[in-house]
């Protein structure tokens, strides 16, 4: 595990685009998991200025969504892949097969679930994966307590997690469960890539980092990644 501390958002930002644009570069194929939430939300603009300005080219790549709220789409403002579209998929005009998205409204999610595993599989697996950190170290849904060997899966969310989400959407939104990759992809992964910005993030990136790895605080498995890397902004990492 590689942790590196940035002056700023902005050259944490610059810097994962510029490394997903080179990963891209050396594999123009490659399939990639990007979060959503607040964190990516720079990098995804640099991507887009990246591509935009033909330094890199992302339409032979695949891309893999990593969770979603359960019951939201991406015409539902809020929900995680809304984000996405708005701010990546649709900038850089994604052609929709290059997008295996879950389903958040199917009414037979545990198929959404076996449909993503095998889209994973069928490309031999994750590249790269962009993860952000949730307030109780969840990683994409993945909250306290999940096992560390499942793929995807259907996720009762915690309270913190119900509350700190009501932040993607305009009105007070009622959320109870989640779909998300597991934590057996974020391992299987080729390359990990952990942000966290602010400070509010930065007592649970020092538990996560140098503390136990434990299932009670998901993102301490990336401890355990061969190839990763924990990208910080000064202010999340005060406390390591
Ligand atoms: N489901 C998302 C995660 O995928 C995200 O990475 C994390 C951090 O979000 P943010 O970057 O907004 O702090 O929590 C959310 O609940």
């Amino acid at each position: 595990m590689q942790v590196q501390t940035f002056a700023s958002y902005e050259d944490l930002s610059q810097h994962t685009a510029e490394h997903i644009a080179n990963r891209v570069r050396q594999k123009p194929t490659a399939t990639l998991c990007l979060a959503s939430g607040e964190t990516p939300i720079s990098t995804f603009h640099h991507l887009v200025t990246l591509a935009q300005t033909g330094q890199v080219d992302f339409s032979q790549c695949t891309f893999i969504g990593l969770d979603e709220w359960v019951g939201f789409g991406p015409e539902d403002e809020g929900s995680c892949a809304y984000y996405l579209f708005r701010d990546l998929f649709g900038p850089l005009n994604i052609n929709p097969n290059q997008i295996h998205y879950f389903n958040a409204k199917s009414i037979d999610l545990p198929a959404e679930c076996l449909r993503t595993d095998a889209a994973i599989a069928e490309r031999g697996g994750l590249d790269l994966i962009l993860v952000g950190i949730g307030m109780n170290g969840h990683i994409a849904l993945n909250e306290p307590g999940t096992s560390f060997n499942l793929y995807a899966h259907v996720s009762e969310l915690a309270e913190v997690t119900v509350q700190v989400g009501q932040k993607y959407f305009t009105q007070a939104t009622p959320l109870s469960k989640g779909i998300t990759l597991g934590l057996r992809h974020l391992m299987e992964a080729r390359e990990v890539i952990l942000m966290a910005s602010g400070s509010r993030k930065a007592a649970v990136i020092r538990h996560a980092l140098q503390g136990p790895v434990t299932e009670d605080l998901p993102a301490s498995i990336i401890q355990q990644h061969p190839s990763a890397h924990v990208w910080l902004d000064a202010e999340a990492g005060t406390q390591l």
